[in-house]
């Protein structure tokens, strides 16, 4: 049983949260200092509870809810944000309290109702600067696209002043200290780390969550993992700031391409111009049309690669493969490498180009990596684009940002 139980935050606000202190395996790390769960509850006229706790801890969960609150009475049920370590409670919960609205954005209404077989229960779907009346307490939220996740948004809670950010703003730890003005700790490498793992790669959408949280007048942060804040609550959100802004670069692209009509040109302006607004310098190459020694010295100089064919006959056309033989004369190492390409039917240029990569030293970027590496899935490597670019700008805009986001990194 959680040795904790529950710790009253504010009038009629509780932790309901669990300390898991085992090493614990997440997004392919081991936590070495553990985590917590934190669930909330506001013991109000309609009894609402924020967040759950992971998966495994689903029993201890409702004895927990159970010691301060019949379940039936609770109204309603705001899930921030859907994966497991939060969400992992739900099933359990809404088996219990039969009479609760489940409180998520839209994207999430889908996979909550199909974790937890939850398609018949009441949701309620909220927006950007929505509002709900808990009794007695208000409660707003705002969307956070990709805070971790698409589904994410956060809550806060008008009266007491506490935001409820979920991932946001955590730190895996397991300390039942719980708060972090206590005992002079000092929580700020614990933060720090948990912002590099989580945040950093999402760190464009940083700005939107920054915009919404400089509105609000926050007297306690209470995330879902870790340590609530009491202290120094500027302070930490200032470190989301200056985390998250762009490194000064310095980065250099090179993208080298042939094309029949110019749609695979098409695509390497596109991803320039991406680059550059990004302040990547970037050189952009017709094989068939520029030096091969000025080509392979612009490789050498760039931070990443970019080699784009349209398929003729199923295979890559004019100079390209030439360049790509000679990649294993250079030292690539750190570099990153990526596909691309317009094709009609099948675009085995394209493959036969990421075959190349893969067999020099390049980090080559492919789909299955960004998956695993973010959880994304709206990035797509090789790049594969069909004829003309023009019904596929958002798949190469998708692409160009990744890789601007990969290379404005700081560590
Ligand atoms: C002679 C010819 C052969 C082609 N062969 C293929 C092919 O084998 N597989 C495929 O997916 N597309 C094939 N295509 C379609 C082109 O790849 C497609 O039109 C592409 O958009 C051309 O891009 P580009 O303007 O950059 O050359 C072929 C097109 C032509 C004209």
């Amino acid at each position: 049983m959680n040795k904790l139980g529950h710790v009253e935050l504010g009038k009629d606000i509780y932790w309901i949260g669990k300390i898991d202190d085992r090493k614990v395996p997440f997004h392919r790390l081991i936590l070495e200092k553990g985590t917590s769960y934190n669930a909330y509850l506001l013991k109000t006229e309609k009894p609402t509870v924020i967040d759950t706790v992971d998966i495994s801890f689903g029993r201890e969960f409702i004895e927990n809810v159970s010691s301060l609150i019949d379940p039936k009475e609770i109204q309603y049920i705001v899930i921030n944000h859907t994966e497991p370590d939060h969400s992992g409670g739900l099933g359990a919960l809404a088996l219990r309290a039969t009479e609760a609205t489940i409180v998520c954005t839209e994207p999430a209404v889908h996979e909550l109702k199909e974790m937890y077989r939850l398609h018949n229960r009441n949701f309620l779907v909220v927006k950007d600067g929505d509002t709900l009346d808990v009794g007695g307490k208000t409660l707003k939220f705002k969307e956070t696209p990709y805070l971790h996740t698409e589904e994410t948004m956060i809550t806060y809670c008008v009266e007491d002043q506490i935001l409820f950010p979920c991932d946001i703003f955590s730190t895996h730890v397991a300390d039942e200290k719980l708060f972090n003005d206590v005992d002079g700790i000092d929580i700020t490498d614990d933060f720090i780390g948990y912002y590099n793992v989580i945040i950093h790669p999402h760190r464009r959408y940083v700005g939107t969550l920054l915009d919404a949280v400089k509105d609000m007048d926050i007297k306690m942060i209470a995330p879902s993992h870790g340590y609530i804040i009491r202290k120094d609550i500027e302070k930490f959100i200032d470190l989301y700031k200056s985390l998250s802004a762009d490194m000064a670069t310095g980065k250099k692209a090179a993208i080298v391409y042939t094309t029949m009509k110019n749609s695979t040109k098409n695509i390497a302006m596109l991803l320039k111009e991406i680059f550059e607004e990004n302040n990547i310098e970037t050189a952009v190459f017709n094989a068939d049309k520029s030096e091969k020694e000025e080509v392979l010295d612009s490789i050498k100089e760039a931070d990443v690669i970019l080699f784009g064919s349209s398929t003729r006959y199923a295979d890559m056309i004019g100079n390209l493969e030439e360049i790509l033989k000679s990649l294993k004369d250079i030292n690539l190492e750190g570099k990153v490498g990526a596909a691309f390409g317009s094709y009609g039917w099948s675009g085995e240029a394209i493959e036969v180009i990421q075959d190349y990569l893969l067999e020099s030293k390049l980090k080559v970027l492919t789909t299955s990596n960004v998956i695993k590496s973010t959880g994304m899935t709206h990035v797509e490597f090789p790049v594969r684009v069909r004829f003309a670019p023009n019904n596929e700008q958002e798949k190469i805009k998708n692409a160009g940002i990744f890789i601007s986001d990969l290379l404005l990194s700081n560590h």
